[in-house]
């Protein structure tokens, strides 16, 4: 079964109609997707459309089989949703607690469960300790890691990131990645990101578009075997010439249209 599918997507953007989405057509079917491409590849604005910030102008969308399209599909599929949008700013007056109290009262979340929503999701990115310090006396990393808690609340059955890992240094991508695991145990991921290592340690299928059109779908093993061949073990290197040598478009993908 699918767990993203897109047909068709078009979106053009600005007054010269920049077309950043130009027929995206892509089936994903594991729980953990990552979306890379060059910058202006399209990536932010398939992101926007899929977490229903923005229109398509034309084509669909399903996750996990569902459609959507309908108003009462887009309220259902909100309701299932986890957001971390690139410029996440949390209100730095808040401390940790209050913030995730405060969304989960944006996003409904029944009153008698709130204290345990965030108790989970602080201990999901280890955010325990700082539970009562203000979000301004947060580091970069640690604001990142908050902004992922976030996503969390409401047991989302999907969570889409856009570049969350962008800016941070090794020690704090590695914490990420724990938390990110926590929250992919539960809810289908889809991030995009420029980073290779992001995609070897947190994805298991890989979209990579360009100029806003497909040009590969398939596993981190299958775009690693891109590069130096079939065989190769999967890593930051092997993954990184599979990427270039799909964008050049060395070999034909059956998944490229
Ligand atoms: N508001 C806008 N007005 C006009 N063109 C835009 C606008 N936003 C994005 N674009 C153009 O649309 C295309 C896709 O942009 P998008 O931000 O989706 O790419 P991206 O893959 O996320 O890039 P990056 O990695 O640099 O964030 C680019 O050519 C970009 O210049």
């Amino acid at each position: 079964m699918s767990s993203l599918a897109t047909s068709h997507l078009r979106k053009s953007l600005g007054r010269r109609r920049v077309p950043a989405l130009d027929g995206l057509t892509f089936t994903a079917t594991s729980r953990r997707i990552a979306v890379l491409g060059p910058n202006g590849a399209g990536k932010t604005t398939l992101f926007r459309v899929l977490a229903t910030l923005a229109d398509a102008d034309e084509g669909s969308f399903s996750v996990a089989g569902q459609g959507v399209a309908t108003p009462a599909e887009v309220e259902a599929y909100r309701r299932s949703l986890g957001v971390l949008p690139q410029s996440f700013s949390a209100l730095g007056s808040y401390s940790c607690a209050e913030f995730l109290e405060y969304v989960c009262w944006l996003k409904k979340v029944p009153r008698s469960s709130v204290p345990e929503n965030v108790a989970r999701a602080l201990r999901a990115v280890d955010l325990e300790d700082r539970r009562d310090d203000r979000v301004r006396t947060l580091s970069g990393g640690m604001r990142r890691r908050l902004g992922l808690a976030q996503t969390m609340l409401g047991d989302p059955d999907v969570i889409l990131m856009d570049e969350p890992t962008a800016g941070l240094d090794p020690e704090q991508r590695d914490r990420f990645a724990g938390a990110f695991e926590r929250a992919a145990e539960t809810a289908l991921v889809v991030f995009t990101t420029h980073i290779s290592v992001d995609v070897v340690n947190l994805a298991q299928e890989v979209v990579v578009l360009s100029e806003g059109r497909l040009r590969f779908v398939g596993t981190v093993d299958e775009l690693a075997a891109r590069g130096p061949g079939p065989g190769a073990p999967v890593s930051s290197e092997s993954v990184d010439a599979g990427y270039i040598a799909v964008l050049r478009g060395d070999r034909s993908d059956p998944g490229d249209g």
